[in-house]
């Protein structure tokens, strides 16, 4: 298929674009390169640009005659979301809404969604299964659930079908260490343990110790980021002309931020100096995925069932890359 990436040189877009390209896929990447690199994604044609330039979008869309769009861009700090809403308004919701427009008006008949276990806000019960209320209670996570909306609503009056996959907390690296995750800001949690373990950050903070949690820090499912990537490769096969699908991708498996800080310091053998400090506004106490939706309808299943087997991974990459991308 010829498919449009948006935000394939981010985090998960970039480890999505090799396995579009591993199975013989033609894609183009389309992506600012804000937050993403472009040593992510080096064997393929990046396009560099704004979804605000939507003309531009539309030439990619008509030129290269895409048939599929997955559509990663977006802005995904939960905290910064609260504070500055209308830049996740803007990127995550009215650029989204031109992107899926202009998918319409040049025949685009399947689009992937990078939706967002946030929409789900604080759940009544884990694990989450799609039918749960989705209540999202920060401005990200409204913004992608508006989104949902619209592309449900498309697929009911258009040609159009779309799978929205509900990722729960992307972890991991490469299995080769070669690609990995990168931010600058640095706000997740994960990279910034591995940070505080090897000295280049002073401590890694525990934001809240008072979550209704078994050890009172916050409870996340962390999936490994080629698991990931995977469920988009299904999903592209699954949708047809009317799809609305909507699919949890997770392990199926919280663990507490005290969980995660000690399996760093087993996989790494170095000790992670903390501090606590008081909750980070927006952040639901626990989260965690049904993940069986995915599985009966598409067959999926994560490889990487444990958060060592997903740290192992993580380590190796920033052993090697201290500095993420950057030289
Ligand atoms: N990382 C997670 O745990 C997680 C969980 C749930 C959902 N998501 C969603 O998955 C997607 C990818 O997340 P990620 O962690 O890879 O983030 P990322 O920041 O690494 O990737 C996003 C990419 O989109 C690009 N981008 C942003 N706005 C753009 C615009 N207007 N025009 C062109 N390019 C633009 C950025 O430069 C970046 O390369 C996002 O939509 C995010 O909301 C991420
Ligand atoms: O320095 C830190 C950073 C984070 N946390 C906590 O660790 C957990 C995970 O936080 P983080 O790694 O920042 O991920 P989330 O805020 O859960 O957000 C990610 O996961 C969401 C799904 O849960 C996605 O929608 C977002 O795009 C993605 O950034 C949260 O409870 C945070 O409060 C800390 O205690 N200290």
């Amino acid at each position: 298929m010829r498919i449009l990436v948006t935000g394939g040189a981010g985090y998960i877009g970039s480890h999505t674009v090799r396995q579009l390209l591993a199975g013989g896929h033609e894609v183009t990447v389309f992506d600012s390169l804000e937050y993403g690199h472009r040593r992510a994604v080096p064997d393929v044609n990046l396009v560099v640009g704004n979804l605000r330039d939507i003309d531009h979008v539309d030439n990619l869309l008509v030129v290269n005659r895409i048939e599929a769009v997955i559509h990663f861009a977006a802005y995904a700090y939960v905290g910064e979301s609260v504070t500055s809403p209308a830049k996740y308004y803007t990127n995550n919701l009215i650029y989204s809404l031109q992107l899926l427009d202009r998918c319409r008006r040049n025949g685009v008949q399947k689009f992937v969604f990078s939706s967002t276990c946030a929409t789900y806000g604080v759940p009544d019960a884990v694990p989450i299964a799609e039918t749960a209320p989705q209540r999202p209670v920060n401005p990200y996570g409204n913004s992608k659930l508006a989104f949902e909306h619209a592309l449900a609503d498309y697929a009911a009056a258009y040609p159009f079908g779309y799978c929205a996959l509900r990722y729960f907390n992307a972890a991991g690296a490469a299995e080769d260490g070669t690609i990995g995750e990168s931010h600058d800001p640095e706000t997740h949690l994960i990279p910034l343990v591995f940070r505080a373990a090897t000295g280049k950050i002073p401590h890694v903070s525990v934001f809240g110790t008072d979550y209704p949690t078994p050890d009172g820090t916050c409870v996340r499912d962390y999936i490994h980021v080629d698991d990931l990537a995977r469920a988009h490769i299904l999903a592209l096969d699954k949708i047809g002309p009317g799809s609305k699908l909507q699919y949890n991708v997770g392990l199926g498996r919280g663990y507490s931020v005290r969980e995660v800080i000690a399996a760093v310091e087993q996989v790494t053998g170095l000790k992670v100096p903390v501090k606590e400090e008081p909750r980070r506004a927006g952040d639901p106490p626990a989260l965690v995925a049904d993940a069986g939706k995915i599985a009966r309808e598409l067959g999926w299943s994560a490889k990487y069932d444990t958060l060592t087997a997903i740290l192992e991974t993580a380590w190796r990459w920033h052993k090697t890359h201290p500095n993420g991308f950057e030289e």
